[in-house]
């Protein structure tokens, strides 16, 4: 039996709206209260054990009837109150008025020892939000998301989770490369899990429509749920947590060009206020180094959410959540200076990232300009990110030729490129090298340290595109494969190589493999 204790602050302590239900409408409180819409069959494909754990569930309850039937959204547990939030945003530069969750109803917010877990099916039907959408999610756009969460988190990068991904036996139609030939697919629902899903632009929306008091109580909610450790009150308070907010954005930001992780569509309803990733939609995995690389086909022309940009794009949009925040503050130095916390923030870890890719104990002068020169030696190559930095980790302590030929020749995607790359990468070795020896670590600290910030696995995506063909043709099991291998993405994994290997180059220009669209 399925038994949480809850503890729903969201619709408690914010105001709702009085109507019920999911007639598509312009909403002025935080959150609409509405049911999920029943499914014909709903069955589970995959879930997250590590995840099921947390909540105290047991395989049986995740196999059991009622699991399908709850999480596919036909049945409710006692103590369940199903919402969609409200939120606005700013959609590639511009801004795009009421969003809210136009699929996306939590269940509750579930409390236990481990924290605060907010229980949300992605895909569950229309909601006031919906606009002219049905409010359902596609599988493989659900598969992708289930099993980027999951590696992500393993990854130890902040995002929200996933607990399960479900069939539904529905099918929803898609025009899957807008070009006007929309087909059936097979429909799903993403059973999501975050101690908060509040994201920038649920403060932009109150503040865009002139409403402070609803704004302030949003701010106000915020920081006692989410950020109970934060001090002070008052406008004192709020810049304390816009710079915490702020950090927390710098910090992900980090992380995700530590592991060449590109999300596609940062816009501001698509940031997390906890600093979490949200939202998997067209993200992609750097396979060849390119800072200019975006998996989204929506921004192939303009490149706004390009690898490269990401770190910029976030101040954009803190910009943006400065912006909506401050009819909160008699001045806006505060605001400014959180804006200043998250260059500085964004300095420091990008300095401990490099650090720790390279191995180095700590930052010195010289050591950005040397993971630049790299860098810049990796785009102008085609070399795959991933895998020229966990060799980096073999590198042995003295010049020799054979060696460094062994390890890096499976870093190239063009024979040609890469045979013109070998002599610059001969000298940035040596260089390296030379950094080295003035570095306190030995060589097996070294070693460790690499290999726990550079991973032998991650969700590439030709991958992740194999297991959801197959899950189409109904075997789930390249997706319960690949949530295995991401479980643990720093360790070798004998026997699954083939995981860690270069995109095959039938995968270049393949949909879901090297471009994706929004639909989903
Ligand atoms: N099929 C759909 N039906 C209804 N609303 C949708 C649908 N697809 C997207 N939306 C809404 O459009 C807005 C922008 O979509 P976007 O792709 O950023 O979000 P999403 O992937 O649906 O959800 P999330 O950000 O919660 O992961 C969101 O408000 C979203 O709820
Ligand atoms: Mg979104």
């Amino acid at each position: 039996m399925l038994d949480f204790r809850y503890d729903n602050a969201f619709v408690r302590d914010l105001p709702g709206d009085p109507v019920h239900g999911p007639r598509v409408r312009e909403v002025h409180q935080a959150w609409s209260p509405v049911m999920p819409t029943p499914v014909e069959a709903p069955e589970l494909l995959a879930h997250s054990r590590e995840m099921a754990s947390c909540l105290g569930l047991d395989e049986g309850d995740v196999r059991s009837e009622q699991f399908a039937q709850v999480f596919g959204g036909n049945r409710l547990l006692p103590g369940m109150q199903p919402f969609a939030a409200n939120y606005g945003g700013h959609q590639f530069g511009h801004w795009a008025g009421q969003l809210g969750d136009g699929r996306a109803i939590s269940l509750g917010e579930v409390v236990n020892d481990a924290g605060r877990w907010e229980l949300q099916l992605k895909g569950a039907g229309r909601t006031p939000y919906s606009r002219g959408a049905d409010g359902r999610a596609v599988l493989r756009s659900s598969i992708r998301e289930f099993l980027c969460s999951e590696a992500m988190h393993h990854l130890g990068i902040p995002t929200t989770r996933a607990l399960a991904v479900l069939t539904t036996g529905e099918e929803v139609v898609r025009d899957m490369f807008y070009d006007g030939h929309p087909a059936p697919e097979p429909g799903a629902v993403v059973v999501r899990v975050a101690p908060s899903f509040l994201r920038f632009g649920s403060f932009e929306l109150p503040a865009s429509r002139g409403d402070a008091a609803l704004l302030r109580q949003l701010v106000e909610f915020c920081i006692r749920r989410d950020f109970p450790h934060l001090e002070g009150e008052g406008e004192d308070l709020y810049a304390t947590w816009f710079a915490e907010v702020a950090r927390r954005t710098a910090r992900l930001m980090a992380e995700w060009m530590r592991v060449g992780f590109v999300h596609g569509v940062m816009n501001t309803d698509n940031m997390s206020i906890q600093g979490l990733t949200i939202d998997y939609g067209p993200y992609g995995w750097i396979d060849d180094y390119d800072p200019d690389w975006t998996p989204n086909t929506t921004d192939a022309e303009r490149r706004r959410y390009r690898f490269g940009q990401q770190p910029a794009v976030a101040y954009w949009n803190l910009g943006r959540l400065a912006g909506a925040l401050s009819p909160l503050f008699g001045d806006v130095a505060p605001l400014q200076e959180g804006l200043a916390a998250y260059v500085d923030a964004w300095e420091a870890a990008d300095g401990e990232v490099t650090a720790r890719k390279l191995g180095l104990a700590e930052l010195r002068e010289g050591d950005e300009a040397l993971m630049r020169g790299l860098q810049e030696w990796m785009a102008g190559h085609e070399v795959d990110m991933t895998l020229f930095f966990r060799a980096l980790g073999e590198l042995p302590a003295g010049a020799d030729p054979a060696r460094e030929h062994e390890l890096f020749d499976v870093v190239f995607y063009d024979p040609a490129k890469g045979e013109a790359g070998w002599p610059a990468l001969h000298e940035w070795l040596a260089g390296y090298r030379a950094r080295l020896t003035d570095d306190p670590l030995d060589a097996e600290a070294r070693r460790e340290r690499m290999r726990l910030a550079n991973p032998r696995y991650v969700l590439r995506n030709y991958l992740a595109q194999q297991a959801i063909d197959l899950a189409t043709q109904g075997d789930p099991s390249g997706v319960h494969e690949l949530l295995e291998v991401m479980r643990r993405p720093y360790d070798e994994q004998p026997g699954r190589e083939a995981f860690a290997g270069k995109r095959p180059e039938w995968a270049r220009t393949r949909a879901g493999c090297s471009m994706l669209s929004c639909s989903s």
